[in-house]
C-alpha cells in the first residue's frame, strides 16, 4: 500500500508568461493521501483541482515542491515508473481509438509490459473481470467510440483498474453516469483500497465516499479533514458562495447537503 504526499507545492502553466511577482496559479499545497485512504478534492470551477491532479500524476512539472510516492519523488523517475504505479481517470475520455471496448481496457496493462510483449492469460483474465465489474462485459467487442458518455467513462475505468495502481486518481469520475452507476462505480472503486484522490463535484457524493476531503480555492487549499470537518455550511458560504442546509444523512449519518436558491427553493 501507499501512500502519496504533495509537499509544497506551486505550478503555473508553462506556457504562460510570468513576471517575476506574478502568483502561481497552484500555491504552497500540501495533500496526503494516506494508504488506502480514497481523498476527495473539491472546489468551485477554475479553482486548480484538475491542475493539482495534472502535477500529482507526473504530467504537469510543480515549479516548486515535490510529490512523492512513499517518499519516492516522482519526478525523480521516468514517465514508465510513475505509470506502472498511477493510474488516471479524466474529465474527458478521448473519442478517437479505432480500438473495442476490450481492446482499450487491455491498454491498461501497457506500462507493466515490455516492448512487444503480446497479452497473457493473465492479462485477459483482468480485462475480463474488469469489464465484468463495471458491467461491460456485453459491450466488450463494441468500438469503443460508439459507446455512450457514461459507458465510457466505465471502460475507462475499467482500463485505470487492469492498470494495477497503487495509487488512483480521478477527475469527476461521475461525469455521464447516472444515478445508479455513480454510486456504484464510486463504491467499485472505494473497495479496491486503493489510495485514490478524486476531484468531485457533487459534495453529497463526496460526503458519502470520502475517508477525507481538501478544500481547493482559488490556487490554495482551504480546509481539509472529514467530511463532517469539512462539508460546513461556512465553507460552503465562503468558497462557494451558496446558501446550504446540512444534516446528517439519515441513513449513512454523513453530511446532507441542500442547496437553497435566493428565492429560498431548496435544491439537492
Ligand atoms: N495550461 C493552462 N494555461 C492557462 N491557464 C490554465 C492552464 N491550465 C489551467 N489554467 C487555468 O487555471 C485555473 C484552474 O484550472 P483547473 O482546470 O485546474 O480548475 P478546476 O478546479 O479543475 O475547474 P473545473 O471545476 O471547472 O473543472 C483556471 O482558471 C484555468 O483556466
Amino acid at each position: 500500500m501507499t501512500s502519496l504526499l504533495i509537499d509544497g507545492l506551486n505550478w503555473s502553466p508553462p506556457q504562460v508568461e510570468r513576471r517575476r511577482d506574478d502568483a502561481d496559479l497552484l500555491r504552497e499545497i500540501v495533500l496526503h493521501a494516506r494508504s488506502g485512504e480514497f481523498v476527495g478534492l473539491i472546489g468551485p470551477n477554475g479553482s486548480g483541482k484538475t491542475s493539482l491532479l495534472r502535477c500529482a500524476f507526473r504530467y504537469a512539472r510543480p515549479r516548486l515542491g515535490t510529490v512523492t510516492l512513499d517518499a519516492d519523488d516522482v519526478w525523480s523517475h521516468r514517465a514508465r515508473w510513475a505509470a506502472q504505479r498511477i493510474a488516471v481517470l479524466l474529465q474527458d475520455a478521448p473519442d478517437d481509438f479505432g480500438l473495442s471496448v476490450a481492446e482499450v481496457v487491455a491498454m491498461g496493462r501497457t506500462p507493466h509490459k515490455r516492448l512487444l510483449e503480446g497479452a497473457t492469460p493473465g492479462d485477459a483474465a483482468q480485462v475480463d473481470r474488469a469489464l465484468r465489474d463495471v458491467e461491460l462485459e456485453p459491450a466488450r467487442d463494441r468500438l469503443f467510440a460508439s459507446l455512450s458518455g457514461g459507458e465510457k467513462q466505465r471502460a475507462l475505468l475499467a482500463r485505470a483498474l487492469v492498470q494495477q495502481p497503487q495509487v488512483l486518481m480521478l477527475d469527476e469520475p461521475t461525469n455521464h453516469l447516472d444515478p445508479r452507476h455513480q454510486i456504484e462505480i464510486l463504491g467499485l472503486v472505494k473497495r479496491q483500497r486503493i489510495t485514490t484522490i478524486a476531484a468531485i463535484h457533487d459534495l453529497n457524493l463526496a460526503a458519502a465516499f470520502c475517508d477525507r476531503i481538501y478544500v481547493i480555492a482559488a490556487g490554495e487549499i482551504a480546509g481539509c479533514g472529514t467530511p463532517d470537518e469539512v462539508l460546513t455550511e461556512h465553507m460552503l458560504k465562503t468558497v462557494y458562495g451558496v446558501n446550504a442546509l446540512v444534516d446528517k444523512h439519515p441513513v449513512s449519518s454523513r453530511p446532507r447537503i441542500t442547496l437553497i436558491a435566493g428565492d429560498g427553493a431548496t435544491l439537492s
